[in-house]
């Protein structure tokens, strides 16, 4: 039995090793969100390894200057750059639209890459019901509906990458991000059974788990973030965008399941994997082995969380 295990164990090991890294020179790579921050970082690597890029956001200007910054690293002549403005809290039907004009320019998508998300602040009571079906639709199904147009496509060819970018918060409700964390959270759910249906036909899935990254996204949500969730997300770090965008995409290419930056996340990651796909066997028994342990001190961090909160609530005034 135990010989069984242990040739079974070196087995997944050895495949794990020799797994081949996906190469997306030539190919479609479209990024959501890709006239800023982790997305035009994403797009910028995208071009560095040969690939043909659609960007999609809404404002037009800063799609053009994301587009030239983005040629500027192309490694060839021939590659193409284009940008399709796109808002992506509408309706199914109209990224349907905009999906159909993107391929017709730049040809079948090999990679899609979702970016596109804002965070709304605030306690929940807060949040009007408008800005959280606003989070919903862009974050959610501004994910959903671009994932569900390329699938049949990459079913038949039995290739292709989808990403889709949560946050640290997608693993761990916080304090003023109630809407916006839910939000992240539906994403895990989606990419867990999109790994599931994909897995068998060679199509790469990966969480994007950012923690604070320096966007100009982040800048704004900083304007209305209330201090106790400033002081909760500082615990995960701030990072660059550029390096959030390259761990995004190699881990894309390689087909890791989750995409960490950081020892923190890494951390929250290991704690809350959960019934993930997983492929790394050795982060497997690593997972196995302390994840009773994590659990102890998150006692510790969430008192501390606590505690935090205690010193800055302000009880609100009667209102009736
Ligand atoms: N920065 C951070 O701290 C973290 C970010 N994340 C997630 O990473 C992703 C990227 O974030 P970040 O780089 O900070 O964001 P930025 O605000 O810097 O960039 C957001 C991009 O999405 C586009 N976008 C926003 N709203 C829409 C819309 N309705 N339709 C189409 N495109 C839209 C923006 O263009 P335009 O406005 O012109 O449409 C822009 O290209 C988001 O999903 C975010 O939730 C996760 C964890 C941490
Ligand atoms: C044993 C357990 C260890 C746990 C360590 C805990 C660290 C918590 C970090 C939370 C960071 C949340 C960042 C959200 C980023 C985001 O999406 C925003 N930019 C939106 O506001």
């Amino acid at each position: 039995m135990i010989i069984i295990l242990v040739i079974f164990f070196h087995i997944i090991i050895f495949q794990w090793l020799t797994r081949k890294k996906k190469n997306v020179d030539g190919k479609h790579v479209v990024v959501t969100g890709g006239s800023s921050g982790i997305g035009l970082w994403v797009a910028i690597n995208a071009v560095r390894k040969g690939a043909d890029v659609t960007i999609v956001a809404r404002n037009v200007r800063i799609l053009e200057k994301a587009v030239a910054v983005i040629k500027e690293n192309c490694i060839r002549d021939d590659q193409k750059v284009e940008y399709y403005s796109l808002d992506l809290s509408k309706e199914h039907e109209i990224i349907e639209k905009g999906f159909n004009d993107i391929e017709a320019k730049l040809g079948d998508i090999y990679m899609l890459v979702n970016c596109a998300g804002q965070a709304l602040c605030g306690v929940i009571e807060d949040v009007k019901p408008e800005d959280a079906r606003f989070l919903m639709n862009l974050n959610y199904f501004g994910t959903l509906y671009p994932i569900q147009y390329v699938l049949p496509k990459m079913k038949v060819k039995k290739d292709g990458i989808i990403v889709l970018t949560s946050s640290q918060a997608g693993l761990m409700g916080i304090y003023g991000l109630g809407p916006y964390s839910a939000a992240k959270f539906a994403l895990r759910g989606l990419a867990e059974a999109l790994s599931m249906e994909t897995k068998h036909l060679g199509i790469n899935v990966t969480l994007g788990l950012p923690a604070d990254t320096d966007t100009p996204g982040f800048a704004n949500e900083q304007k209305s973030k209330p201090k106790i969730t400033q002081e909760i997300c500082s615990g995960g770090g701030l990072f660059k965008p550029e390096d959030v965008g390259k761990k995004l995409f190699e881990d894309a290419l390689k087909g890791n399941f989750f995409s960490i930056l950081g020892f923190e996340s890494w951390i929250l990651s290991i704690l809350c994997v959960g019934m993930s796909p997983w492929k790394n066997p050795l982060l497997g028994i690593l997972q196995s082995y302390v994840m009773g342990a994590l659990r102890m001190i998150s006692f510790v961090i969430q008192w501390n969380f606590g505690r935090i909160v205690k010193k800055y609530y302000q009880p609100k005034e009667k209102t009736n």
